[in-house]
């Protein structure tokens, strides 16, 4: 027996009594969720994506719950860290919808009538992320009418502020000018675009040298609004290549109902600067 192989056994030895990849991972969990229903190849692909799905997205909530509350103790620097992770995660989902791309219309047909009435609209770590972000609608908590549990972390999630207003919370505490009605408004509503804020939004931006990391910030926050929307978007896309413009199996239009979203925006005033910015002065009447 060599040198440089005892250690190795050692390691197995101690593995038998110990935590081990399997055990720490718990893996037998893990591996045994992925449960197909039909005998259909291609169901486990469906489901495998829905599992990496789900899992990215626990992560990016982990990372997001922890950016909201370091910005409630006025620690910008470590929260930017945390809302650059959550774009890195954003572009691995978006690169995932490859792989369900290859799932072709006819054998997705061969097992689609399994699924039921089953759809993403009660995926609740989706909902979650979206109230998170901003997009408040209670009318989706219903759908979890029969999980008490989920039902009352996501009302929680709707009524506290999101990433946005408590960003525009910490802004006002550091000495901007921000509107009280945006810092003593109901949390459960989503944010209304506010020209106030555009104005001093507009400013950060016409001099970035003197707030480089508000205005880094509100980068990373635009940032994360578009990979969302490229996520939304490539949902979009594949759901069109493989279900064409048929209802969705939550009872939706469908493709012309995911287009909707599209045109949502969390951070309305963000992008408003892009218009502003460099313009000429506005006439005042
Ligand atoms: C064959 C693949 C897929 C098809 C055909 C599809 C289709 C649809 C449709 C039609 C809807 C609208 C709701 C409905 O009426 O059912 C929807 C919603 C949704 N899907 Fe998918 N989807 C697919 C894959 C995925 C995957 C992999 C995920 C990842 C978790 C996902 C997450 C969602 C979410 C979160 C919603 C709710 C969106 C919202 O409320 O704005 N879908 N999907
Ligand atoms: N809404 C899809 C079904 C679907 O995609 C789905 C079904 C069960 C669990 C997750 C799903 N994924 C996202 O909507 C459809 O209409 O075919």
């Amino acid at each position: 027996m060599t040198g440089n192989i005892r250690p190795l056994e050692d390691g197995i030895e101690r593995d038998l009594q110990g935590l081990n990849y399997g055990s720490y991972l718990h893996l037998d969990e893990l591996l045994h969720a992925q449960q197909p229903v039909s005998d259909h190849h291609d169901e486990m692909l469906f489901i495998v994506v829905h599992h990496v799905t789900e899992l990215w997205m626990k992560l990016i909530i982990h990372e997001i719950r922890s950016a909201i509350s370091l910005l409630a103790q006025d620690e910008l620097g470590p929260a930017l860290k945390r809302l650059a992770r959550v774009k890195h995660i954003q572009r691995q989902m978006i690169e995932q919808w490859a792989v369900l791309a290859t799932l072709t219309p006819s054998e997705y047909a061969q097992f689609r009538d399994v699924l039921g009435k089953s759809s993403g609209f009660q995926s609740a770590q989706y909902r979650t992320l979206e109230f998170l972000l901003g997009n408040k609608n209670r009318a989706m908590i219903a759908v979890f009418a029969h999980e008490p549990q989920t039902a009352a972390q996501l009302d929680r999630d709707l009524h506290a502020p999101s990433l946005y207003d408590e960003f525009l919370l910490y802004l006002a505490r550091r000495g901007y000018p921000i509107p009280a009605e945006l810092l003593e408004r109901d949390f459960a509503e989503p944010h209304t675009r506010n020209e106030e804020l555009v104005g001093i939004l507009t400013a950060v931006y016409a001099d970035p040298e003197h707030q480089w990391d508000v205005y880094e910030t509100c980068e990373e926050l635009v940032d994360i609004e578009d990979t969302f929307q490229t996520w939304r978007f490539r949902h979009l896309k594949t759901v069109e290549r493989i279900i064409g413009y048929k209802r969705g199996t939550g009872g939706s239009s469908g493709v012309a109902f995911l287009s909707r979203a599209l045109s949502l925006t969390f951070f309305p005033e963000l992008y408003a600067v892009r218009t502003e910015i460099g313009a000429p002065a506005k006439e005042h009447a």
